[in-house]
């Protein structure tokens, strides 16, 4: 049976102890002292006085465990300071996870926890019913997976929140666990779970970058389906990826960086960088508009091989990664292209023999044509049903169809990276039941967005309606059939 606990209108007389709204901390307790018609004077426990009105003041539960409770709906009041009150206490005691019915709420704990996510502890939550144990990221899994081998039921854990808010790492813990349950022992060379978790560290070099808030950020959304055969066991698997952030290609802003992999490259062995004509990235346009370089405590060098490991244990072949760094490099050299104004009326001409020597290797990289590339960065065209028209484009226009392929070159490797995963893993179509695990960018809002960015917001906002679709109304609707008195909430 699920329950549901309503912050019940509550008397508020001089000695209650209240919440009330506080600039800094967000919200302060203390204990009312007079009441003037609306006004609630209170007296905080930080040493303040206050007045504000009585709909601004909400009742504090004196007999709350000390420890807080892990499940919000055991909240005598479930209002917002209520909530946070109960999250920061459990957070203060690095219980990191706390439940609101069958939903898990995860707080970022900004370190590491080994022991929370062992084998030892996948072990007890194997088969443990939710609530039994306490709150955990692996108990939703045992959920989602429990349904699916006992009711052939296919299952989705949607993972948000705002964007540093831990999605990701959620999602390898999740993902890691169903390996756990679903996985093959004693199967030789690389088994589907292993390269679905190998594949992180692949998407993350290249669809990850370092944001004022996360350092890691994930800059496109994810949906890692897992395939179960009829026995439980993970048969296949594929990931779907959607949005990548494409701007960030051509343009940074500090203290942000472009997608790890083009610093990973600049620290590749010598020998490698030689072949891809690559200096510092310093030297790069594309990643010197922004003065921050580094990432404490990654070495950009090991984390060039770790990400060669893992493209070689997803199956990408030793000649594929070569043509794919390649690409990467060409990226670079691409954005370092200058024009100048040509003889012509809104015409340019390459700048100088810096840019010609970026121009060529380009081309190099690339395996095109020079000039063919050259053309294609100065001049537009334009087919009409009658003709062909070849227009020339003046210096700025060229930057903007530069750095458009330069977008278009990335976001076109990215998809194809994605698709040699999934044809290295490869699917099951004769799968019985799946999970899906969705991981989407979080919400962001700057002091100017992009277009990019209203399409991550709308989407984020998109998710919470069907969140608030399945919790509230469905929820509303049952009570509704079975007649329960109830006071309807209005959601917009
Ligand atoms: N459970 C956890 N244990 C330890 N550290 C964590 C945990 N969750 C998050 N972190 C830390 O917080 C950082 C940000 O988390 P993560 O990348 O998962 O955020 P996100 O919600 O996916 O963000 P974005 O939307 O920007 O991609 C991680 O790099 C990691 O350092």
């Amino acid at each position: 049976m699920r329950t549901f606990v309503i912050a019940s209108q509550v008397n508020i007389i001089v000695g209650s102890h209240v919440w009330v709204e506080d600039p800094g901390l967000a919200w302060i307790d203390g204990q009312v002292t007079r009441i003037d018609g609306q006004d609630v004077h209170v007296q905080t426990t930080n040493g303040k006085k206050v007045v504000t009105n009585i709909s601004k003041v909400f009742p504090k539960d004196t007999e709350a465990p000390p420890g807080g409770v892990d499940d919000m709906t055991k909240l005598s009041y479930l209002h917002e300071p209520g909530v946070l009150q109960n999250l920061a206490t459990r957070y203060e005691l690095n219980e990191i996870y706390t439940y609101t019915g069958n939903i898990l709420i995860a707080i970022n704990p900004f370190q590491k926890i080994p022991h929370l996510y062992d084998t030892h502890m996948m072990e007890q939550y194997k088969g443990a019913a939710l609530g039994e144990l306490s709150p955990h990221v692996f108990a939703i899994a045992d959920v989602a997976y429990r349904a699916m081998v006992n009711e052939g039921k296919s299952n989705s854990i949607l993972v948000s929140g705002e964007s540093g808010a831990g999605k990701t790492e959620t999602t390898k813990m999740l993902m890691r666990y169903l390996a756990h349950l679903g996985g093959r022992s004693g199967v030789e060379g690389r088994t589907v779970e292993q390269q679905v978790l190998e594949s992180n560290p692949v998407l993350e070099a290249f669809g990850n970058a370092k944001t004022v808030r996360n350092n890691n950020s994930s800059r496109f959304g994810k949906f890692v389906e897992i395939q179960f055969d009829k026995s439980g066991r993970i048969s296949g698997a594929a990931v779907r990826t959607y949005l990548l952030e494409r701007s960030r290609v051509c343009q940074i802003s500090d203290p942000e960086r472009n997608y790890h992999c083009f610093y990973l490259l600049c620290a590749a062995p010598a020998e490698e960088r030689e072949k891809y004509k690559l200096g510092s990235p310093e030297s790069f346009h594309y990643l010197n508009q922004s003065k921050c370089y580094k990432l404490d405590g990654v070495s950009e060098a090991e984390e060039y091989l770790a990400t060669r490991r893992a493209m070689d244990i997803v199956g990408i072949s030793e000649e594929e990664q070569d043509a794919i760094f390649r690409v990467v490099a060409a990226i670079l050299h691409l954005g370092n292209i200058e024009f100048a104004k040509g003889k012509e009326i809104d015409s340019s001409v390459i700048k100088d023999e810096k840019s010609r020597f970026h121009l060529n290797t380009t081309a190099e990289l690339l395996k095109c044509d020079p000039k063919s590339l050259e053309d294609a960065l100065i001049k537009r065209v334009m087919v009409t049903p009658e003709e062909v028209i070849t227009r020339t484009l003046d210096p700025e226009a060229a930057l903007g169809s530069r750095d458009a392929l330069a977008k278009t070159i990335y976001s076109r490797l990215f998809d194809w990276i994605v698709d040699k995963i999934n044809i290295s893993i490869g699917q099951d179509p004769n799968s019985k039941a799946i999970i899906g695990v969705l991981d989407i960018y979080g919400f962001e809002s700057f002091k100017q967005n992009s277009f990019e960015q209203f399409c991550i917001n709308f989407t984020n906002e998109k998710l919470q309606q069907h969140f608030n679709q399945h919790v509230f109304k469905m929820e509303q609707e049952d009570y509704e059939k079975e007649q329960i008195n109830w006071s309807y909430i209005e959601f917009c």
